[in-house]
Parts: structure tokens; sequence; C-alpha cells
């Protein structure tokens, strides 16, 4: 089951948690911590496609779960100072369904398609044309009556979203004039969030203590966000409302995320690894039978972020856990990692 701290997902939050999390969303670049390379060629593109007055082009928004894209394309809409309709991939299974969000379209507005790559083929035929001339043609009647009437759109932008941007097409990807990659934030970005988030939450939190959550939060705005919010239930009643540093670690353990932010499921897949399959190469889909998880969301929410930290090696025959999974496990090294003139554990243990 995915955790619901780390996917944001309606399921496990309750309303007031929604209600928090709007509550906690940047509406602006200046709001916007992080992404800095991103954010300064958006604020140019954004201010020269108003002072000629065009729509802005269409921009593709990549990286894994809860980096900010849905933020960032609701501040796009806003510093354009144009409106925007948001829809998903799999939402849209008809062409009619992307017809009638286009003509609904004013000049300028942004349309947000999340998840893109899960589009229907033939939806996303439609929004080439779309996309590339603003107009689409649309059949009506089938057999002898058909024909197709063209209808013209309003110039707009497209702000696609996904955490799999090699599942797009090619023909689709082509026609983003701005593509983007979120990249995880590091712990002092994360923890000015956290003290951000705290404040709009009024609720006092000591420095070390947002760090402490911090780089425990997978470089993850959600994940900080979400840790913070349980943090501070924690202060409220095991302490006098305060987070300190104490209260911090305590609910972080209590939340089984550990000092190096790894949760249950990372753990899972890093011990399926290393235990079963002895440090492997191992395919994807056999880690996900043995975790008990889909395959599609160990590689989109947990794997990114072990490889990036460096505890997994992706290689062409499948996965293997580094030098460094077994360390942070307290695992024994394998041979074939234990380098000729590095101390291995187990040296250290029969020395
Ligand atoms: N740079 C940031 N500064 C402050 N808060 C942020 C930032 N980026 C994201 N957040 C917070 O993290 C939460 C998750 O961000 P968002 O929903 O935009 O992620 P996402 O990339 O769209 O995730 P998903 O792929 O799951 O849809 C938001 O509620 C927002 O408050
Ligand atoms: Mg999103």
């Amino acid at each position: 089951m995915r955790e619901a701290y780390l996917t944001g997902g309606i399921d496990g939050f309750d309303a007031t948690d929604k209600d928090i999390d709007k509550a906690l969303r940047p509406l602006s670049f200046d709001d916007f911590t992080g992404q800095d390379k991103i954010l300064e060629n958006l604020k140019v593109f954004v201010a020269a496609a108003k002072q000629r007055g065009d729509a802005l082009d269409h921009v593709l928004l990549h990286g894994p779960p809860g980096l900010g894209k849905t933020t960032l394309s609701h501040i796009i809409a806003n510093e354009l100072g144009s409106g925007i309709k948001m829809t998903s991939g799999p939402v849209l299974d008809k062409p009619s369904d992307l017809a009638g969000l286009l003509t609904n379209l004013e000049p300028h507005d942004v349309l947000f398609i999340d998840e893109i790559h899960r589009l229907n083929p033939v939806v996303e035929e439609y929004l080439y044309s779309a996309m590339e001339d603003y107009r689409i043609d649309i059949m009506l009647d089938s057999g002898p009556n058909a024909r197709s009437v063209q209808i013209s759109l309003s110039p707009f932008t497209l702000v696609g979203a996904t955490t799999r941007s090699g599942m797009l097409t090619a023909p689709l990807r082509a026609r983003f004039g701005i593509s983007a990659r979120l990249e995880y934030y590091d712990s002092k970005l994360l923890t000015t969030i956290v003290q951000r988030s705290a404040e709009i939450l009024g609720t006092p939190i000591h420095e070390d203590a947002a760090f402490e959550i911090a780089r425990r939060s997978r470089g993850t705005p959600r994940i900080a966000n979400n840790l913070l919010r349980r943090t501070r239930d924690f202060a409220q009643i095991k302490g006098n409302g305060t987070i300190t540093v104490e209260i911090a670690q305590f609910a972080l353990n209590a939340l089984d995320v550990d000092a190096r932010g790894l949760d249950d499921m990372d753990k899972r897949i890093l011990t399926t690894i290393i235990d079963k399959f002895k440090g492997g190469p191992v395919g994807i889909s056999t880690i996900a039978t043995a975790c008990g998880e889909e395959g599609e969301t160990i590689e989109e929410v947990y794997e990114p972020f072990l490889i990036q930290e460096g505890y997994i090696k992706r290689t062409s025959r499948g996965r293997e856990a580094t030098e460094a999974a077994y360390q942070h496990l307290g695992r024994l090294l394998p041979n074939h990692l234990r380098g000729n003139n590095g101390v291995s554990l187990f040296d250290e243990i029969t020395s």
C-alpha cells in the first residue's frame, strides 16, 4: 500500500489535512523555495510572453512525486494572471472530453494535465493540433454522414506533469517548448520550507528541529510538510506545543522514519534485494512481488530516491544493492563489494 504521507493521495488524508495542504502551497514565484534554475527560466519566459501579449509556450514538468509540479503549474497561471483548468490523463478518455475543456478556455489560460503519460492515444492525437495551431478537428457522425469540423481555440498554455517522462511519446514531448525536471531538495532548502510551513500553521519550531525533519524527508517538500504536521501533533500532546529537536526525533522514530529518511517500504526494498536475492541484480517486478507493492509505485516513488542516495544501482540485469545499503542496514558486505584494501564490516568482526 502507498504510504499516505509519501504520495499525498486522498486516501489517509482527512478534510483538515487537505485544507492545511492548500494553505501551505506557495502561490507565487517568490514564495517557492528551491529549483532555482527552473524558476529563473520560468520567470523570463512568463515575463516575455506577457510583454508580447502571447500565450506562454507549453510547459512539461517532470520528476518524482511531491516536489512541486502541481504547485508550480498554479504559480505559472497566477504569474500570468490567467485562469487554470485542471484535469489528468486517465480522466480524459474521449476526444470530446478534451474538446469540451479546450473550447472553454479563455485566451492565455493554463490547461493543466496531470499524469500526462497516461493519456489515451486517441485523445493525445487531438492534443497535437490543439497545441500546435490552437485548433481541433472534430468528427461529427459516423459512416456515410461522417464529416469533420474545425474548431478554433483561444491561444492557451498546456502544462503537463508527469512522474514518468520516459513514458511520454516522442511527438507529444516534442510539442512542449519548455521542459523542466524537478530535483530532490537538499536539507537546507527543506529546512526553510519546514520553517515557512510551521509559521503558517502557527507552530513554534526550533531551527535544529526543523533541520531534523528536513533531513529525514527524502528530499521531498510534501513529506516534509506531512512529517511537520504529525510532529506538531506530538508536540501538542507530549510537549508544550513547541517543536523541539527531542520532540521531532521522538515523533519521527514513532513514524518509523529512520535517521537517513528511509521509511518502512524503502527498508523493505533494500532488505529484499540483500537478504532474498544476495544483493541482486534482481528485476523490479520480482522485488515488487516480494515486497507486496506495485512495480510502478516502486519505480516512481521509492527507487528514484534510493538511487539518488546511492543505496541502489540500476544495471542492465536489474537492481543491485550498494555498499551503502549494506552498511545502512548493518549487513555484512559480500565479497564482490569488499575492496582490496578497504576495511569491511566482516574484517572488523573477525580481526
Ligand atoms: N518549493 C516548494 N516550497 C514550498 N512548498 C512546496 C514546494 N514544493 C512543493 N511544496 C509543497 O509540497 C506539496 C506537494 O507539492 P505538489 O503537489 O506540487 O507536488 P507534485 O510534484 O505535483 O506531486 P505529484 O507528482 O504527487 O502530483 C504541496 O502541498 C506544497 O505545499
Ligand atoms: Mg501533482
